[in-house]
């Protein structure tokens, strides 16, 4: 029967429809039961997938007619008159099955009769390979290869280390991290595809009235996307790199994790793990902290006789804990000319980038092992790393900050499973402070005069980080791969997507010029042509 069929169609120029929606022409290669192997030839290469016979019917009424003209005509005696009958049947049936049957059939039988893949058309040792692909079965199997299929037309450009870097008032990144071996085990669907250029795409599975599977294909476009396989170091030249310099100008800069609890905002903060081991050496916290040093140690700044301190704080429950002093519960105080002042807070002086380090270990682990619920309290705390730089003069005068900020995860904004009273107030907390947070960027990016800072605790305590001409700030939206996560991918896309949106809407979001980027190898460079005023924020005592 097959062969019978296969007679027929194979060679024959037939329209296939892709899942983002393109129909174009392509070549019956081979029948297999009731799917049908087609090639096609896209950008040089020769590509092919499997379709079912059901789905190139609809799209190609015209196989009939073979068959039809076969059986109207007069009767060939060369003919296999059992073998047309058969094709003709299977035919009729697979005619049938779209015109009339379609919608009552179970999503179940429709996974198992609608095998569709995509993918190149390589040299038979890898195509074996494809066949044992094939066999895998996985939850979702259908969605997983029209996610394949609209990947294979993806022109994916990597992020070159050799890029520039444009300096920017408020940058908005985003960060896909890999599977881990759950999700792996749970053969979970990755529906976020990173081609490149600050765009990503998250490829989100729906269901058409009728059960019908489709893909609802989002882009976004950020300042940089980063894909599963970006480094800590690669994210951090884009993203709290060029804010360092800022703070030797006078700045407040600041730099934050955004994101769904597991999505790697820690790793990407405090460092990555080797099992339950935190290489606090490889986070942003530490690469900021070696760059502030060999700042620091550069003779363009020498005069300026500047010292490094370092404070580490959590916010949890609106509540503010040293992290570097056995997580002691601090006030948040702000005086008549709106300084806020996080009273006790332990700021300890360091001079090299290795005591930092230390430091991240030490509060790292006042974080997830403090309380006896802590762990389960860290991903709803916020952690605030302060890098701060002060003159050596009487007062310690301020003369510039990096709060780097491990934010608490947001799913908590949407996730009303929980009808727990202190749950649910923690969830209004973070709520609101999330919200606070974006509503404080959105008015550094207008250039507003108010800044609706005293809507949280968080954006209290980071009020320094929202006003002033050199302010720089830089959000990485974290993002997890895996198809459950999907609706807290979409949320934190669409949280960075409203605070870049506000950027590029807004003149005066321009980076202010800052000096050409120090290289540590190159010549000394004159105090003239630095900016004439250092701006200082002055923390009063309270
Ligand atoms: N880019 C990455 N590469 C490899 N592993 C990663 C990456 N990002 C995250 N992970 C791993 O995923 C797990 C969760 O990451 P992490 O703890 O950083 O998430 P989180 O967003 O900080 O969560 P929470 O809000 O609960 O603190 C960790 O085991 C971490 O090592």
């Amino acid at each position: 029967m097959e062969n019978s069929l296969s007679r027929l169609l194979v060679g024959l120029s037939v329209q296939i429809s892709r899942s983002d929606g393109r129909v174009h022409s392509a070549t019956v290669k081979s029948v297999d039961k009731s799917t049908v192997m087609v090639e096609w030839h896209e950008r040089n290469m020769c590509r092919g997938k499997g379709i079912d016979l059901s789905e190139l019917c609809i799209l190609n009424p015209e196989v009939l007619d073979p068959i039809n003209s076969i059986t109207s005509s007069t009767p060939d005696p060369s003919t296999h008159v059992p073998e047309k009958v058969s094709a003709m049947c299977i035919l009729f049936v697979c005619f049938f099955h779209i015109s009339g049957r379609r919608k009552p059939v179970a999503p179940v039988e429709l996974n198992k009769g609608n095998k569709r893949l995509s993918c190149v058309i390589k040299p038979p040792d890898m195509q074996t390979k494809r066949g044992k692909f094939l066999e895998g079965s996985r939850p979702n199997q259908k969605f997983f290869e029209m996610i394949q299929d609209f990947r294979a037309t993806l022109e994916i450009t990597p992020l070159s280390t050799t890029e520039t870097i444009e300096p920017q008032r408020i940058c908005v990144c985003v960060r896909k991290r890999p599977f881990n071996k759950q999700e792996i085990n749970k053969k979970e669907i990755d529906v976020v595809s990173v081609p490149g250029k600050g765009a990503l795409l998250v490829h989100e599975p729906k269901h058409k009235v009728d059960l019908t599977k489709y893909l609802d294909n989002q882009v976004f476009h950020f300042d940089y996307s980063f894909d599963d396989t970006a480094t800590n170091e690669l994210v951090y030249k884009f993203t709290a790199k060029p804010l360092v310099q800022s703070i030797f100008e006078g700045g407040m800069a600041t730099c934050f994790a955004y994101g769904q609890t597991g999505s790697g905002k820690t790793h990407t903060m405090g460092g990555d793990f080797t099992g339950k081991q935190q290489n606090s050496a490889k986070g942003i916290y530490a690469l900021a902290a070696q760059d502030v040093f060999a700042y620091l140690h550069h003779r363009r700044y020498a005069n300026l006789d500047l010292s490094a301190y370092v404070s580490f704080f959590e916010i949890y429950n609106g509540k503010v804990y040293d992290l570097l002093h056995k997580k002691a519960k601090l006030r948040v105080l702000e005086d008549e000319r709106q300084q806020v002042q996080v009273v006790g807070l332990e700021e300890v002086y360091v001079t090299s980038a290795e005591e930092v380090i230390k430091m991240i270990q030490i509060g790292s682990s006042c974080r997830t092992s403090g309380q006896t619920s802590a762990n389960a309290n860290s991903s709803r705390s916020h952690a605030i790393l302060q890098i701060v730089l002060r003159r050596n003069d009487r007062a310690t005068t301020l003369h510039g900050k990096f709060s780097l900020v491990d934010l608490a995860g947001n799913e908590h904004g949407t996730d009303a499973s929980s009808n727990d009273r202190s749950t649910l107030v923690e969830t209004a907390k973070i709520n609101r402070s999330l919200l606070a947070l974006k509503e404080c960027i959105r008015s550094l990016g207008k250039n507003s005069d108010h800044i609706p800072f005293r809507m949280s605790t968080l954006t209290k305590v980071l009020r320094d980080s929202f006003i002033g001409e050199k302010s720089r700030t830089c959000m990485i939206a974290m993002v997890s791969p895996g198809m459950t996560s999907c609706k807290y991918t979409m949320n934190t896309l669409r949280y960075a997507d409203r605070v870049k949106e506000l950027n590029g809407n807004s003149k005066a979001s321009e980076a202010p010029k800052t000096q050409e980027p120090m290289n540590s190898s190159s010549e000394e460079v004159s105090l003239h042509s630095m900016n004439p005023v250092i701006t200082c924020v002055e923390v009063s005592q309270i």
